[in-house]
């Protein structure tokens, strides 16, 4: 995770159309009088979770599919979550690797019950088609030896999914750098320690490794905070909800200084508090505090159409 957090301090120190706020993050610090609230993992109650090696596939599956729901305005992450849930309750071959295999667009959303082509559907299905042939080839078929394979190590689970399974290669070019965020390969390893307490599979010794997970929504609570700021030709294209070019400058510096101003505020906290707070949590209350039905009023999320996030 060094080249997450290397490169996009790299942008950050960089950037043209986004910068982080250190007055933004001292006022967040001292709203919180230090103490971040606890978000747990699962805290809506809509994912599967069985304590074993089903729960390892789903989250596989899960992951492999969490990004870009926006362009259905009615479509959201917890409908996937629960939908994929109900699905392998269902019927517990689901997610074999077999079936994985020979996935297309109309049985996912015949699976999420879905009443219209889903967005970005022939990728998904694609996506899941490579993780499933990925995981015969190199895993025996399962997400848990996947799991074992990284043996504690939440890095180099990242490392395995981002060799194995191109789909995760969440990275880009930016003004001449290669960067990395690696967003669904990182939140595939924080929803395994989330959901097994950090125990048994869920036991990674360096989880303190991962960086937040440069999505849609955390950048916009962040913004909310004052803690990243936009040039104004930016913060229109934002208020007035017009597309990003995935790539482009602008979505990369939005991504990027998310992450270092999440580990800025991790910092922050760590001082603050005398504990060490770990990115994974503070991006749980970040998420948790942007959703629609939050308290927060977070300006309108930045819109790319990408497989990513
Ligand atoms: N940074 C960050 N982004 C996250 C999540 C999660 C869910 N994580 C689970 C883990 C613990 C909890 O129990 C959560 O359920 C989804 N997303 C992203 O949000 C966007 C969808 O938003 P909306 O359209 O409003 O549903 C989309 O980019 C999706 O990829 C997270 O934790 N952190």
């Amino acid at each position: 995770m060094e080249a997450v957090r290397s490169s996009c301090l790299w942008v950050a120190s960089n950037a043209s159309h986004v910068a982080i706020n250190p007055a933004g993050i001292e006022k967040l610090v001292e709203r919180l009088d230090g103490r971040l609230p606890t978000v747990k993992w699962d805290f809506e109650g809509i994912h599967y979770f069985d304590n074993g090696p089903l729960t390892a596939q789903y989250l596989l599956v899960l992951d492999t599919l969490n990004f870009c729901f926006w362009p259905d305005e009615e479509l959201q992450y917890d409908h996937l979550a629960a939908g994929l849930a109900q699905a392998l309750k269902a019927d517990h071959t689901v997610f074999d690797a077999q079936r994985l295999k020979n996935c297309t667009g109309m049985m996912l959303r015949e699976m999420l019950q879905w009443p219209r082509p889903l967005p970005l559907e022939d990728e998904r299905a694609r996506l899941l088609r490579e993780v499933g042939t990925g995981l015969e080839q190199w895993f025996n078929g399962q997400a848990v030896n996947l799991i074992a394979a990284a043996k504690g190590s939440a890095v180099t689970l990242v490392e395995l999914l981002t060799q194995h399974f191109p789909g995760f290669r969440d990275h880009c070019v930016y003004k001449g750098h290669q960067v990395f965020l690696y967003k669904r390969a990182q939140i595939f390893v924080a929803d395994i320690w989330g959901a097994f307490k950090g125990l048994d599979l869920g036991e990674f010794k360096d989880i303190a490794s991962i960086t937040m997970f440069a999505d849609y929504v955390v950048p916009a609570v962040l913004r909310h905070w004052g803690i990243l700021t936009c040039s104004p030709t930016l913060a229109t294209v934002l208020d007035t909800s017009q597309e990003l070019t995935p790539g482009s400058e602008e979505e990369v510096e939005i991504r990027a200084c998310s992450i270092t101003a999440v580990e800025w505020l991790r910092e922050y906290l760590t001082a603050r508090s005398g504990k060490q707070v770990l990115s994974v949590h503070v991006d749980w209350w970040l998420w948790s505090s942007g959703l629609p039905n939050a308290s927060e009023k977070v300006p309108p999320y930045h819109r790319t159409q990408t497989i990513y996030y």
